[in-house]
Formats: C-alpha cells, sequence, structure tokens
C-alpha cells in the first residue's frame, strides 16, 4: 500500500539537486509573460479547499487521465509526481515540463538577469498535444495557465508555507532575488489564482505539501481519485 516512512525519507533526501536551468525557467522570475492580476485573496489555504471529486461528464478518450501538478517552485511537484507514478493503478508518464523546454530546445532565448528561459509557448503546446489527447501523463510544472483547458482531468495545487518554501530554495543554492520571488509569489498565490481562472473549479483541488504526511495523504488521495476516474471512464474492455 503507502510508503514506509524510511522509503518517503530516502526520495525526500533523494532531491540533492543542485541548481538546474529547468528549474529556472519561473514565471517570477521571467519578465513578465501575462501574470495574472492578484486579485483578493482565495479563503484559507490550510488543508484541502474543495472535495477531490472525479469528473462526473467525462469524456471517453483515454486509458488514463492527464493530471497536472503544480505550485510555486520548491512545493514539491516533482517528488509528488514520483510517488504518484510508482502508486498509481494505471501507467503514467511524468513530464517535468521544465527538464521538457531545455533538452527539446522549446525556448525562444535565455534571459541572463533573470536565469530564465523564455518559454515557445507554441512549440511547447504542439509537443505535449498528442501526449495530452492519448492521456496516461502528470504535467509537472509551475505555470499551469497554458495548457488547454481540455487537457487536465485533475489539477492539483501544491501549497507550502513560505517560510518552509524559503528553506528548501535556500538549500537548492537558489541566489536570494530568486528565492524572495519565489516566496512572494507562494504568499500571494500566484499559481493558485492561475488555476483559478484557466479551469474549471470541479478539477482543481489544492493541497498542503510541507510534511512527509502530506505527501503520503496526497498521493494516496490522488491515486483514489485515479481510481474513480477508471471508474467513471469504464477503462476495462479497451
Ligand atoms: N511534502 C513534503 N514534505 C517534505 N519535504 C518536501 C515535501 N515536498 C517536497 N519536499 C522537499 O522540497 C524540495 C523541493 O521539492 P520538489 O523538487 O519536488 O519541488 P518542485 O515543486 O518540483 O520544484 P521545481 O518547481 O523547482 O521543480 C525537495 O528537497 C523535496 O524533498
Amino acid at each position: 500500500m503507502g510508503k514506509s516512512s524510511e522509503e518517503l525519507d530516502q526520495t525526500l533526501k533523494g532531491d540533492g539537486r543542485q541548481p538546474d536551468v529547468a528549474h529556472d525557467i519561473s514565471p517570477f522570475m521571467a519578465p513578465p509573460r501575462g501574470s495574472p492580476a492578484l486579485r483578493s485573496a482565495p479563503s484559507s489555504i490550510a488543508g484541502v479547499s474543495r472535495p477531490l471529486l472525479p469528473p462526473s461528464m467525462p469524456p471517453a478518450r483515454a486509458r488514463a487521465p492527464v493530471v497536472v501538478l503544480t505550485g510555486t517552485p520548491g512545493t514539491g511537484k516533482t517528488t509528488h509526481a514520483q510517488l504518484l507514478q510508482q502508486a498509481s493503478p494505471v501507467p503514467l508518464q511524468h513530464i517535468n515540463v521544465g527538464d521538457w523546454v531545455k533538452d527539446k530546445g522549446l525556448y525562444q532565448d535565455y534571459d541572463d538577469e533573470w536565469q530564465s528561459y523564455t518559454v515557445d509557448e507554441d512549440k511547447l503546446l504542439d509537443e505535449l498535444e498528442p501526449l495530452a489527447a492519448a492521456g496516461g501523463i502528470i504535467l509537472d510544472w509551475h505555470t499551469s495557465d497554458i495548457f488547454p483547458e481540455r487537457w487536465p482531468d485533475l489539477v492539483v495545487v501544491l501549497r507550502c508555507d513560505h517560510s518552509k518554501l524559503w528553506d528548501r530554495l535556500e538549500k537548492r543554492g537558489y541566489p536570494l532575488k530568486k528565492i524572495q520571488e519565489n516566496n512572494e509569489a507562494e504568499i500571494m498565490e500566484v499559481v493558485l489564482d492561475e488555476v483559478r481562472s484557466s479551469y474549471p473549479p470541479e478539477i482543481v483541488v489544492e493541497l498542503q505539501s510541507e510534511t512527509t504526511d502530506d505527501l503520503e495523504a496526497n498521493v494516496a488521495r490522488i491515486v483514489q481519485w485515479i481510481e474513480a476516474w477508471r471508474e467513471d471512464h469504464d477503462t476495462s474492455d479497451q
């Protein structure tokens, strides 16, 4: 069933990576690309804001869902994606979109000052379109509002207390300016705002990602959602 705390610890310790240019593809550091107006803050972010429900009228198109895992850099998207991939009852391809952009050259240029790539959104969407249509993917990125509304079956926004987030980003060796930008973005709920203005509320869920318990509970919950999605889609005879 769930992972032992030892295994979870191992997953978490395993991060230890150095700052990677792929993780510099940050909407918070790049020159503004239509960043959303900061609307009034949603209510409490403590815990889950709404029940995680399967879609009621699913399109019969895929054997497995498209799950978007988003959140400010450092909130735990990749860690969740890796564990979800292992725990999922259906095969899911984990796409770290930042890495894709870098590896496949899906960018226009690199901004030295902001240490950030300017993503070529058209190229990126063209690359991802067939995968999204086939289903069975986890899209792991801090920018989620460029994905067409029809793509995701579930959008998970990970949240983290800003002081914890600061520590995580500091451990990565991010420059102070970049830590501040991302920290402020988390406080101002920039990603959550983007998601809320891009996708229907019934497919959006906000989850805390501060502890290993959160991590384990979140993954278990998404797995449950996938089970429900499968039943809804009756994938048994495909
Ligand atoms: N729920 C959690 N509990 C404890 N530590 C966590 C949790 N989620 C993530 N972490 C730790 O925080 C760090 C950042 O996690 P991770 O790389 O998964 O974030 P990310 O959102 O994918 O970042 P980026 O957008 O920059 O790729 C890692 O060291 C990871 O182990």
